[in-house]
């Protein structure tokens, strides 16, 4: 059984359609689902955990169809998005006694280890915590009720490198357990590039890829070499600068196939980081777009 199934789905907004979105994730991964301001992010996770309902299409989480049994589904899952808040005049002992009680899978002694962990204390009002103090305070109420998936939408945006690198951490240790899983959404690609198995990039309403994180690193790379005349037309080759004979190619598909195809000695080559890997993708997604647009 898959932790999360989207199949097809659509979704129309007055000015925004997120259109045909397939998107899967295996127990004991974690996807980063990665995209510009405006691409469809949060409206994808909504989607998922039953906050909106799609025009089209199918959605699994945990086995359970979305919206329809989204009761049995919600017990397994944890939700946190960066417009939750918290109560304001109520302390964190409170809030902790209160999903404690509402959830049956509360593991006390680990919301005390996170407590210290995250440098939060039991007695503090929300209203006087820092919003990256917030934030954890959220993380750690979903991490405490120890669900089989966490659905997380921006969950470090407004936290310093430290917090981030901790709460990482904690996302790292969750999945020792293998039959957990966690999605979340990001616009930082360092901190998708260091946890996440699968990687989802998302632009104006659609998947534009997604695979798991090695296979995207295997793939694309950047390509040195000096060429007199026109390149082959090879649909590996995404983007190509020019600089006179010296050519800058970017590709996805590299292989040694793809070297024999060319046929010209290359210079160099490098690896791409995530972050070159997601615009290089984006902006090849969108060319193509306004290409078949016109
Ligand atoms: N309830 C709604 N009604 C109308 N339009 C909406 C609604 N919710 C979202 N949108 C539109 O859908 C688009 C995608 O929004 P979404 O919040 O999913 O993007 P995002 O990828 O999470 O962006 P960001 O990174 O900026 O948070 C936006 O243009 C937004 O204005």
């Amino acid at each position: 059984m898959k932790a999360i199934e989207m199949n097809r789905v659509r979704k129309a907004f007055r000015f925004f359609t997120l259109e045909d979105v397939s998107l899967d994730l295996a127990p004991g991964q974690i996807m980063g689902l990665v995209g510009p301001n405006g691409a469809g992010k949060s409206t994808t996770i909504r989607l998922l955990i039953g906050l909106l309902a799609a025009d089209a299409g199918e959605i699994r989480l945990l086995g359970h169809a979305m919206p329809r049994e989204q009761a049995a589904a919600k017990a397994q899952v944890g939700f946190v998005s960066d417009d939750m808040r918290l109560m304001p005049h109520a302390t964190l002992a409170w809030h902790m006694d209160f999903v404690a009680s509402i959830y049956p899978g509360w593991d006390a002694s680990y919301a005390a280890t996170l407590l210290k962990r995250f440098g939060l204390h039991a007695g503090q009002t929300a209203r006087r915590l820092s919003s990256g103090e917030q934030a954890k305070a959220l993380l750690l109420l979903a991490l405490a009720r120890r669900p089989r998936l966490l659905v997380l939408d921006e969950p470090t945006s407004g936290m310093d490198p430290v917090a981030r690198h901790e709460l990482l951490a904690e996302f790292m240790d969750v999945l020792r357990d293998d039959e957990r899983s966690i999605l979340f959404s990001s616009h930082n690609t360092l901190d998708v590039e260091r946890i996440s198995d699968r990687l989802t990039f998302i632009d104006r309403g659609r998947v534009v890829a997604s695979d798991d994180k090695e296979d995207f690193l295997e793939r694309w790379r950047r390509v040195q070499l000096r060429v007199a005349g026109a390149l082959p037309d090879l649909p590996e080759i995404v983007g190509c600068e020019r600089d006179g004979a010296l050519a800058t190619l970017t590709v996805d598909g590299f292989s040694d196939d793809f070297v024999a195809r060319l046929g010209l000695p290359l210079q160099a080559t490098q690896r791409m980081s995530l972050e070159e890997i997601f615009v290089a993708t984006v902006m090849h997604s969108r060319q193509t777009q306004e290409a078949h647009a016109s």
